[in-house]
């Protein structure tokens, strides 16, 4: 499996969705799993029971997907890595790449969206920079690989996240833990 973490707004699900194809890989991304199992958007269940029982949910979602997943790409949430217990079965079960991305271009990114609840705040930018500061320092010890997003397009990020990986070996055969699959009709999940 290669999971892709870091930011919200860093492209994870983005460039998931394009290396699966570009590997031939399903895609899943866990935050539409995570709706498919809660049946509401996680927006509501922040809104309805809070950001605690959102991580419980991530953190199982997350177990059963890295144990099952085999070669899949993998787009995690922003927050996947505050569990210790899913920092370590990410980097354990798979390639971790984390997309690097700084709070700034994060919030010329993200300025209107409204489906992150953890950036419907008054100050989103501050909210970015301060998620920045705690998380930084977990994507690092969590990912085998770091990849700049600042400028580059979405494809140039397929790219170099290609590239990354076979100068490491990992994408040869069985050192994603699972056989690869033809990509589109396979996708788990879409984005909403
Ligand atoms: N490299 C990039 N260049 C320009 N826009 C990007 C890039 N990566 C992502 N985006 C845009 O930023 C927004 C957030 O991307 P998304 O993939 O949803 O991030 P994440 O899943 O990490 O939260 C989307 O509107 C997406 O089109
Ligand atoms: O950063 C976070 O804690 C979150 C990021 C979101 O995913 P993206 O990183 O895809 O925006 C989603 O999992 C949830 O809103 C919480
Ligand atoms: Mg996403």
């Amino acid at each position: 499996m290669i999971s892709l973490i870091g930011m919200p707004g860093c492209g994870k699900t983005t460039v998931g969705r394009q290396l699966a194809r570009r590997l031939r890989a399903v895609f899943i991304d866990s935050d539409r799993v995570i709706e498919e199992r809660i049946g509401c958007s996680i927006r509501v269940l922040f809104e309805r029971e809070g950001e605690e029982a959102f991580r419980a949910v991530e953190e199982a979602t997350l177990d059963d997907l890295t144990r099952t997943g085999g070669g899949a790409v993998l787009s995690t949430g922003g927050g996947a890595v505050l569990r210790p217990a899913t920092r370590m079965r990410l980097r354990e079960r798979g390639q971790v790449v984390y997309l690097h991305a700084l709070p700034d271009d994060i919030y010329r990114r993200l300025r209107h969206d409204t489906t992150r609840p953890l950036l419907q705040t008054k100050d989103p930018l501050q909210q970015l920079r301060s998620l920045y500061a705690q998380r930084d320092p977990l994507y690092r010890e969590t990912a085998h690989f770091v990849i700049e997003t600042g400028r580059p397009s979405v494809a140039t990020l397929v790219n170099m996240v290609v590239m990354q990986l076979e100068l490491a070996g990992a994408l040869n055969a069985g050192a994603l833990g699972g056989a690869t699959q033809p990509a589109p009709s396979n996708e788990t999940s879409t984005d909403p």
